[in-house]
């Protein structure tokens, strides 16, 4: 599996860089930006996959959240794939819609055609990339998975179906319950069609209720803006919230008040997320 560098930039005495390769999982080409801090160059570092949400790519997180100085400090690398497969011969939604098809693949594998094809980022980013990482990059096996609005719903529903793979969870204002809001109905039922019983193994909020026993449970932290534009339409926290309860699952809501959707958000708590998830990596 060979990788090709698109860029090079020197960051906090670490790397930002970015790569293209061909992916066997969505049949395309595929690019991905990795922050490599200092520490890298010595010893292999744990690894963050940070999923984004929609209309975003692998830049917008790198250039927007201000994670890299915290990152650098605790010596965690940082992986940021693109939000869905591109390129020419990827079919779109009809109407170049900004929440399906390109730009908002919902890290899941889509059985509908002519989706099926190449939007399979579930497979991409728990299979596919990791092996990637970890064959090309001077990090170890310990993996955190965070992500915000579409790419939360990605990291939660992930981490929930692959607990062993990730030693944490976080997202920002994830879409808790994608079954039951527009943005999942859309896109679930686009790329896994009518049956709604095969939706709920990418809901989130229906995931967690599986997850009865203790042992394997991982903690998660949600962050999440009381002035999210998206909060009372698409995002859906306390049904996750509740959730959790039933399992007695580990996870931490916290409301910020007055903070929105966007990036000005995350980069105001990206630190905590960083040293939530430092502090759960094995020493
Ligand atoms: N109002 C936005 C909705 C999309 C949106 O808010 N995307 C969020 C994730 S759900 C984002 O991260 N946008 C890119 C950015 O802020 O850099 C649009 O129509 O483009």
């Amino acid at each position: 599996m060979s990788i090709t560098q698109v860029s090079a930039t020197k960051a906090f005495g670490g790397w930002h860089k970015q790569f293209s390769h061909q992916s066997d999982a969505t049949s395309c080409e595929m690019r991905f930006a990795i922050f490599l801090p200092p520490q890298a160059q010595h010893q292999s570092v744990p690894v963050l996959y940070w999923l984004s949400g929609l209309t975003c790519t692998d830049e917008n997180f790198m250039q927007k959240a201000a994670a890299f100085k915290v990152a650098a400090q605790l010596g965690i690398a940082i992986v940021a794939p693109d939000t869905s497969p591109r390129g020419d011969n990827v079919p779109d939604d009809d109407n170049h819609a900004y929440d399906f098809g390109l730009g908002a693949g919902f890290y899941l594998n889509a059985t509908q055609p002519p989706f099926n094809q190449h939007y399979r980022m579930y497979d991409y980013v728990v299979n596919e990339l990791p092996s990637v990482i970890e064959a090309n990059f001077g990090v170890n096996q310990q993996r955190a998975i965070s992500g915000h609005s579409m790419g939360g719903h990605g990291a939660l529903s992930i981490a929930f179906k692959n607990l062993d793979k990730y030693s944490s969870v976080s997202a920002f204002s994830p879409i808790c319950q994608p079954t039951t809001c527009p943005w999942g109905q859309k896109a679930f039922s686009g790329y896994l069609g009518q049956d709604k019983q095969s939706w709920l193994q990418y809901d989130s909020s229906a995931l967690i209720t599986q997850l009865t026993d203790s042992n394997k449970h991982i903690p998660a932290l949600v962050d999440q803006g009381s002035d999210d534009n998206f909060l009372a339409e698409q995002l859906n926290p306390q049904a996750l919230v509740a959730a959790a309860k039933t399992v007695n699952y580990p996870l931490e809501l916290r409301i910020q008040p007055g903070y929105d959707h966007s990036y000005f958000f995350i980069s105001s708590f990206i630190e905590d997320h960083l040293h939530f998830h430092a502090a759960n990596f094995k020493a």
